[in-house]
């Protein structure tokens, strides 16, 4: 498979603070990866490394295969909490980046009409933001971060704020949108399941600077639902991660088992 991201022996400090030492990671073009552990290890920073808002301090990120300083704006990043702008529509928050990449107002309102059905949002296109449930914002969010063209999309903690039953609603239609699309994602979760749920491998980030991070491959059938959770692989895998972050800030309830 052809390689879509890949950090090579990547340093990178806050100053004196050490996050990064000698980091590798590969994903592959249409992988889907999912990034865990405890809170304030480093994700985040990984993801800004990712986007190109930081640059690593020793090694190299490679991204569709050029070595280059230049990846921003050729990520889609969704992020925790949607920053939908309130006081504009529907069309028009998924239609930013179009906006910003030149297109025409009646060019936008068709690309995103043709859209918004598989977002189960056909109807709500006028709609303002405090109009929206929460999973209605977040694939509104997803899909303005599909329109950046970007076919690498960082998805950080995207379900973390929804309730229970929302959330597994948004983890089943996340899989089906990545099957339709061939996109790759790299997605931050703090709950064991849903990252063995959604991910081809799970990368679990350990250690102060994270040195190489344990990575395990999920072979849980596709296409999975909410009851691959009883499959004896994904039981197993849980068992796993659990007792690679306990100990680790785990104990703290900072990462969830389900
Ligand atoms: N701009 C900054 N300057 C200095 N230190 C920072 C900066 N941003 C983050 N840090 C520190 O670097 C460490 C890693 O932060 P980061 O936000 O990447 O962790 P995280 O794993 O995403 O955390 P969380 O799971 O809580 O979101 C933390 O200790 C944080 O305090």
């Amino acid at each position: 498979m052809r390689e879509k991201l890949a950090f090579s022996g990547v340093g990178f400090s806050y100053g004196e603070k050490p996050i990064l030492d000698g980091f590798d990671l590969q994903l592959s073009k249409g992988e889907l990866v999912s990034l865990i552990g405890p809170s304030g290890i480093g994700k985040s920073t990984l993801f800004q490394l990712a986007a190109g808002l930081l640059q690593p301090d020793t090694g190299t990120i490679r991204l569709d295969g050029k070595s280059t300083a230049e990846r921003l704006g050729r990520v889609g990043y969704m992020p925790q909490r949607d920053l939908l702008m309130p006081w504009r529509t529907v069309a028009e928050n998924a239609g930013l980046p179009l906006e910003i990449q030149g297109f025409s107002k009646s060019e936008i309102r068709e690309r995103i009409a043709e859209e918004l059905p598989r977002f189960g949002l056909a109807e709500w296109k006028d709609a303002y933001p405090d109009e929206l449930s929460g999973g209605m914002r977040q694939r509104v969010s997803f899909l303005r971060a599909l329109m950046t063209g970007a076919d690498l999309l960082l998805l950080d903690e995207p379900f973390s704020a929804l309730d229970g039953i929302t959330r597994m609603e948004m983890q089943e239609w996340l899989l089906s949108m990545w099957q339709q699309t061939g996109s790759t994602m790299l997605l931050i979760t703090h709950d064991i399941d849903e990252a063995i749920l959604l991910a081809d491998r799970v990368v679990v980030l350990l250690g102060s600077p994270i040195r190489q991070p344990v990575e395990l491959q999920v072979s849980v059938p596709r296409p999975r639902t909410l009851a691959s959770r009883n499959d004896p692989e994904f039981h197993a895998l849980r068992g796993e991660i659990w007792e690679l972050l306990r100990g680790h800030g785990a104990a703290n309830g900072e990462v969830s088992e389900a």
